[in-house]
């Protein structure tokens, strides 16, 4: 034996609609040697439900999974959570898994006795991996699993055949590192790989362990258990940490089914949602007197409604509840950045020899990126608010960088329905057209807007104007909503009047001239839209939803020797000293410490979205030029930062 290499990869195989019935799936393994595990989610990882119980429960008994390894001569291996079974090539091994679920997810852990390649992977430089792990990879076991992936990747391919669920695993190996005259000696080598598999377990666990106390992060129950079902490994101690609590998790270790499976949401979401809107639109074409038809067609439109919302949540969930995106602001000047789809590098000077760093996010936007494009990246996050929970979308960046851009669009106040107008008037237009769809059928829906700025840590409402001399404070939480004494809560209908409410109020923002920026924002923004959505259901009973949409256009993040000007000194400080905040608030819920959100009003007040029953978006804007690449930089940090955030799931507030 040459050398002991390891390695992972997972599929997952979806039968759509095809539910009802047993799903036979056939795996054919063709490669050396194969340590081959099932394990977890029964019943699919984005259901939530069925994967916590499954995941903690581990109801893995042989009658539900019903795995039958239908191979010869195959020494098997079966601990009591997970199935196990060495195979080698010459078993010429078709295993048929047997299950009821929807989806069914497995994990075959692959050992490759013959080569060298891998040798040493466990030590290999993290930090090569976890710069090119998107935002839901930051965990000390997903980027191991990951660099183990990219590795078998390299020579493994997954085929699923068009006609049938079943999967061929194929080697594609260059034959000539792994001559097959050798695989007689590999069968009988198989009762001295297992200690060695064993011996090598234990020592990654060790590994793990060290790596983890390094680093103080504490896992989610259910990340560390969806890992460790991934991994087939168990260890008692914390510290690994997840982004994204949902069984999802266990999908990102290996990028290409997670990105298959969130296609494939998404395509049944889609078309859910267009059949939903037919409907609309034929029960809006229904003649008065037609009462029985249009009865029957508001009942599929509320079922279609409620599919549509089960489906995007789950897209969310396999998305994460905290995310993070790039833009790179257009610039004419000197370009220190380069970057792909998700990859942010900044160019380092060639006199100090500094390599470039590469930062990787779930989506960047490049110099050229439109507002529709970027807006098409979170309009399915703007339903989630309107299926009732929370959600949060701020912009974090330098002065200048573009977040008022990004939020609001070019034109100042005037944020009516331009090509390039931004986030804030689109979200509205979104809400409006949506809800508005949904009274045909009976929904009724109220909405309350405000809109606040917090300027040297003080709580001005915007919507008030210089008339506002009334002091404002936050005085807890109701329906988690936090609560802002003598504020102007405006009743809106229309997206008319909320964009109305939005331009007077934001007129009164307090803003001023800085190095970077004409018109810079010296004040955090806040504005929200409170929802309450009440329909009488296909039951008869009374069905509510409710929740905030909280858009933040943050102060400029620059150090303050960047704003030279003494007179802004003092507001540059009070900024810099609530983003610290924020940092040190999302850095608490990485590693699962109780947040000090009291420590500034800005934490304080986005206390209920940036953590519980909250969907968060950071959009971290960067300048991409030369002189701005110490802040860029920065901010590049703090966006990784907050993409380790690990959030709760807690129920919506639908009832
Ligand atoms: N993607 C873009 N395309 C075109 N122009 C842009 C883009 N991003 C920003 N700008 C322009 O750059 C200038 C500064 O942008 P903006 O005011 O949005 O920055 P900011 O980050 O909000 O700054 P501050 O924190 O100082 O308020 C504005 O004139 C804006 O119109």
């Amino acid at each position: 034996m040459k050398g002991t290499g390891i390695g992972s990869f997972g599929f997952v195989l979806i039968n759509g609609e095809a539910i009802q019935g047993t799903i036979n799936t056939k795996l054919q393994f063709n490669k050396d040697i194969f340590l081959l595990q099932f394990s977890a989610c029964v019943g699919g990882c984005y259901d939530m439900k069925q994967t916590i119980q499954t995941v903690s429960g581990c109801p893995r008994t042989e009658a539900e999974w019903n795995v039958r390894a239908a191979m010869k001569n195959c020494a098997a291996m079966c601990s009591d959570f997970s199935y196990h079974c060495l195979i080698t090539k010459e078993m010429n091994a078709t295993i048929e898994v047997c299950a009821e679920p929807k989806y069914i997810q497995g994990y075959c852990t692959y050992f490759d006795t013959a080569d060298d390649r891998i040798k040493g992977l466990y030590a290999a430089d993290c930090s090569k991996y976890e710069n090119r792990c998107p935002t839901r990879y930051h965990s000390t076991k997903a980027f191991l699993y990951q660099a183990c992936y990219d590795l078998v990747r390299a020579y493994v391919t997954v085929r699923p055949s068009s006609t049938s669920s079943t999967l061929v695993i194929t080697n594609t190996k260059d034959s000539t590192a792994n001559p097959s005259n050798n695989t007689s000696e590999d069968i009988s080598l198989a009762p001295i790989i297992i200690p060695i598999v064993l011996v090598l377990v234990i020592v990654i666990i060790a590994i793990l362990i060290l790596l983890k106390r390094r680093r103080r992060s504490t896992p989610t129950k259910r990340g560390k258990e969806a890992i460790d079902s991934f991994s087939g490994l168990k260890d008692s101690e914390e510290g690994t940490c997840l982004v994204g609590d949902t069984g999802a998790e266990v999908e990102e270790m290996s990028p290409d089914p997670s990105e298959d499976i969130i296609a494939r949401i998404r395509e049944e979401y889609e078309e859910k949602f267009k059949e939903m809107n037919k409907k609309i639109q034929l029960l809006k074409t229904q003649k008065e007197n037609d009462t029985k038809d249009k009865e029957k067609l508001k009942r599929q439109v509320l079922e279609k409604n409620k599919e549509c919302k089960t489906l995007n949540n789950r897209l969310q969930e396999a998305k994460g509840n905290i995310r993070v995106l790039c833009r790179i602001r257009k610039c004419e000047s000197s370009n220190c950045t380069r970057s792909t789809k998700t990859t942010v590098t900044i160019d380092k000077s060639s006199k100090n020899h500094e390599l470039p760093k590469t930062y990787t996010f779930e989506r960047v936007f490049d110099t050229n990126s439109t507002q529709e494009e970027v807006y098409e990246e979170i309009r399915e996050l703007i339903r989630s608010f309107l299926d009732g929970y929370n959600l949060c979308i701020f912009a974090y960046g330098q002065t200048g960088s573009g977040k008022t851009y990004t939020m609001e669009g070019p034109h100042g106040n005037d944020v009516e329905m331009k090509d390039d107008r931004g986030i804030i008037p689109r979200a509205m237009k979104q809400v409006f057209d949506m809800t508005g769809d949904l009274l045909v059928c009976g929904w009724t829906f109220q909405f309350r807007a405000s809109y606040l700025e917090l300027y040297n840590e003080e709580i001005r409402d915007l919507a008030k104007g210089s008339s506002d001399d009334v002091k404002h404070d936050i005085v807890g939480a109701k329906e988690n909503k936090t609560i802002v004494t003598n504020i102007i809560e405006k009743e809106v209908k229309t997206t008319e009047e909320v964009l109305k409410f939005y331009k007077e109020s934001s007129k009164n923002r307090t803003s001023s001239k800085t190095v970077r920026n004409e018109r810079s924002s010296r004040s955090h923004a806040i504005f929200r839209l409170e929802m309450n959505g009440q329909v009488e259901n296909i039951e008869g009973i009374k069905d509510t939803c409710s929740g905030t949409l909280t858009l933040v256009d943050l102060a400029g993040s620059e150090r303050l020797d960047d704003s030279a000007n003494t007179s802004t000194n003092n507001e540059t400080k009070k900024i810099n000293l609530s983003l610290l905040e924020l940092t040190k608030v999302l850095r608490s819920l990485r590693i699962k410490e109780p947040p000090t959100y009291r420590s500034s009003k800005l934490t304080h007040l986005l206390k209920n979205s940036l953590g519980g029953n909250s969907k968060t978006l950071m959009i971290v804007n960067v300048s991409p030029s030369k002189e701005c690449q110490k802040e860029t930089e920065r901010t590049l940090e703090f966006g990784r930062e907050v993409s380790k955030v690990v959030l709760e799931n807690i129920p919506r507030k639908n009832k």
